[in-house]
């Protein structure tokens, strides 16, 4: 016997051990799931054996009953699980069994809380799958082989579920897998043939695949005497039909649950399902889901998704991408198509018409579904929008044909309740717009309270006018691809020249002649002042002038139109890039901090009091300083002195 062959002892990757000993504890209360994540992962290797059968026929070694068997040996203390799938081969058992290969594992771990009911929850969405097994167990022994290896390589993995397990060879006639637990002792209420087949049917009703189960022996009479019977028939106790093929009348919702956590690997219930059969020129059936929770991984760049994919009911792949943008990569479920080849490959998969079209559909259902669930049930299209608002504002930037669909889902916070919840769609802000208002007004801060109290949002706020808050990351990056909704254009207002703002006065508040004028003698008797400001700030602006957006802040910064925002630069100067552009300086020529400044004369204090100004026109949207120190000096400084004048003690 060679050291391939021969009997080893192996040590559990740590993130195994760790997960085997949460997983025991948080699931403690729901110990019937460990068969249904048995006979899916049965299922899902037949699933793998008939789609590498369509190009190796060999593969099915003239067995081709694909099924999956569970027993149950009440002397033996066992319940077993047998598949003729596809199988393992020792290295697999090694690295399927021992590892966790899934991306993210040790920042799941990281995330788990130690409650119970929390940790439940994530560990139903990060998906247990086989260790399950040692909820109920105390010892599993895994008899595999895999299809097309001779019966020698067959091997026998084993393990009691704490450091470590073996592996050896071991001679296997029947390819695939037999999964044998040999139960806690409290736990033999599962040695019973009503109990398993109550279970299966629960939550493996609609595999595509029969599960058998020895038929119970029974008794009879016979001259007038009971009669016990054994048998060895088998019998099938799901209904083994595929989910989606079953007309839509005769599945509950129950089933589509099920079904969902069957293909999800999720615990929890979906939050909607749409199931739709398209007939015409090309045939496909599609069983779409929106999970309830977002997933652990749902950020993680490298992360699988996609549907998973069947041609004429043969598994063909799991996480097809190319039927889904990225910006709706939760949404699980199956495509079905009559047409595509069986030996589709994923290169195929990326250019082809068909996929195309399905995709097309897809996207249009899901965004439909969407919709219709905001219309008909606000409070639960929140909830959905808490989950994965941020994965869908991902949207306009990805897929110009949708956006306006799209943007139709978005939610916001708004000057209209100040609420941090997103709860605004532009359909509530267009109801609200003033008569002639012509744009849909924005900002954009790093949080939502430099948002909410932004200077830039004063005149706004006095006027009546609506701003959308935005303070997401991707907000930024959002506006920039949603240039107008309902033929209305986004407008920043922390950017440009403040736009006439007219259409919101009443008739007589209407900009008058006298006004006018007062307008341009402001302008006359503050210009000394505005150059005097950029002589002394220097490079650090572009423009120093006079704001009309403020009533109570002495000065803001805004970013010239077509200039990138304040907020944009700072994330972008985040990421790593340089960005040079400087804001434009706005002075309030109403507040008593710039009429001291202009009648200034020493010139060193009139140099401080514009880098204040500037200075605490940067930090009042988000910004940060490049001197703090500096500023904080200056700042004292100018309280001292009118600490010192409050006193009487001018130090002019
Ligand atoms: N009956 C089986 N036949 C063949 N391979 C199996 C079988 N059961 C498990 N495996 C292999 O072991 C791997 C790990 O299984 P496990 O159930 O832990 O995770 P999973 O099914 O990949 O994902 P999930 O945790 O989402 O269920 C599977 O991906 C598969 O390769």
């Amino acid at each position: 016997m060679n050291v391939a062959t021969a009997k080893e002892t192996r040590g559990f990757e740590t993130e195994v051990k760790q997960l085997l000993h949460l997983m025991i504890h948080a699931l403690y209360s729901n110990k019937e799931i460990f068969l249904r994540e048995l006979i899916s992962n049965a299922s899902d290797a037949i699933d793998k054996l008939r789609f590498a059968a369509i190009s190796n026929s060999e593969l099915f070694e003239g067995d081709t009953e694909l099924a999956i068997h569970v027993s149950y040996d009440k002397d033996a203390n066992t319940i077993t699980v047998r598949d003729n799938g596809i199988g393992m081969s020792r290295e697999d058992t090694i690295s399927h069994l021992g590892t966790i290969a899934k991306s993210g594992t040790q920042a799941f771990l990281q995330s788990l809380t130690g409650d119970q009911a929390k940790d439940r929850n994530l560990i139903g969405q990060f998906g247990v799958g086989f260790y399950s097994s040692f909820i109920v167990a105390d010892k599993v022994t895994v008899k595999t082989r895999k299809a097309g290896l001779p019966p020698e390589e067959g091997v026998c993995w084993e393990s009691a579920g704490e450091g470590d397990y073996t592996v050896e060879n071991i001679e296997l006639p029947e390819r695939g897998t037999q999964i044998i637990l040999h139960l806690k002792p409290a736990e033999d209420e599962f040695l019973s043939g009503l109990r398993l087949r109550n279970i299966v049917g629960k939550y493996s009703d609609h595999i595509n695949v029969p599960v058998y189960m020895k038929k119970e022996p029974y008794s009879h009479w016979a001259e007038g005497k009971e009669v016990p019977e054994d048998t060895t028939e088998q019998e099938v106790v799901n209904r083994a039909t595929a989910l989606w093929v079953t007309p839509k009348s005769e599945i509950d919702n129950e089933a589509y649950c099920e079904f969902y956590k069957h293909i999800a690997h999720d615990f929890e219930d979906p939050m909607l399902w749409a199931h739709n059969k398209v007939e015409g020129k090309f045939e496909y059936t599609t069983l779409l889901y929106i999970p309830s929770k977002a997933p652990y991984d749902l950020w993680q760049p490298n992360k699988p998704r996609g549907l998973k994919l069947y041609v004429r009911r043969v598994f063909i792949m799991d996480d097809a991408e190319q039927f889904l943008p990225s910006y709706l990569r939760f949404v699980r479920g199956i495509i079905d198509s009559n047409d595509l080849p069986l030996n589709i490959s994923r290169e195929i998969l990326q250019s082809n018409k068909l996929v195309d079209a399905i995709r097309a559909s897809v996207i249009k259902r899901v965004l439909g579904m969407l919709a219709d669930l905001a219309k008909s049930d606000n409070e639960k299209y929140l909830k959905f929008w808490r989950e994965f608002g941020q994965v869908l504002k991902e949207g306009p930037a990805e897929d110009f044909v949708n956006k306006e669909a799209i943007a139709k889902l978005l939610r916001f916070s708004s000057t209209h309740n100040d609420n941090e919840t997103q709860e605004i769609s532009l359909d509530d802000y267009l109801s609200r717009m003033k008569p002639e208002q012509e744009k849909i007004y924005y900002i954009a801060a790093d949080s939502f309270n430099a948002a909410k109290n932004s200077p830039h949002l004063e005149i706004f706020r006095a006027k009546g006018v609506e701003v959308l808050l935005l303070s997401d990351r991707i907000d930024e990056w959002l506006m920039s691809h949603l240039t107008e909704y309902e033929k209305k254009q986004f407008h920043s207002v922390a950017a440009g020249k403040l736009e006439n703002l007219d259409f919101v006065k009443s008739e007589h508040e209407k900009e008058s002649e006298a006004d006018k004028e007062k307008k341009s003698a402001d302008e006359a008797t503050f210009k000394d002042l505005l150059i005097k400001v950029k002589a002394a700030l220097g490079d650090k602006v572009t423009e120093v002038r006079l704001s009309e957006r403020l009533t109570t802040s002495p000065s803001c910064i805004v970013s010239d139109e077509g200039q990138m925002s304040s907020h944009m630069q700072r994330i972008l100067r985040q990421a790593g890039q340089a960005v040079n552009n400087q804001p434009t300086l706005e002075l309030n020529p109403h507040h008593l901090l710039v009429l001291r400044l202009k009648d200034e004369q020493d010139v060193s204090r009139f140099h401080d009091l514009s880098e204040i100004l500037l200075d605490q026109a940067i930090l009042a949207e988000g910004g940060q300083l490049d001197d703090p120190g500096t500023f904080v000096k200056r700042f004292n400084e100018l309280l001292l002195n009118v600490a010192h004048k409050g006193n009487g003690n001018s130090t002019n």
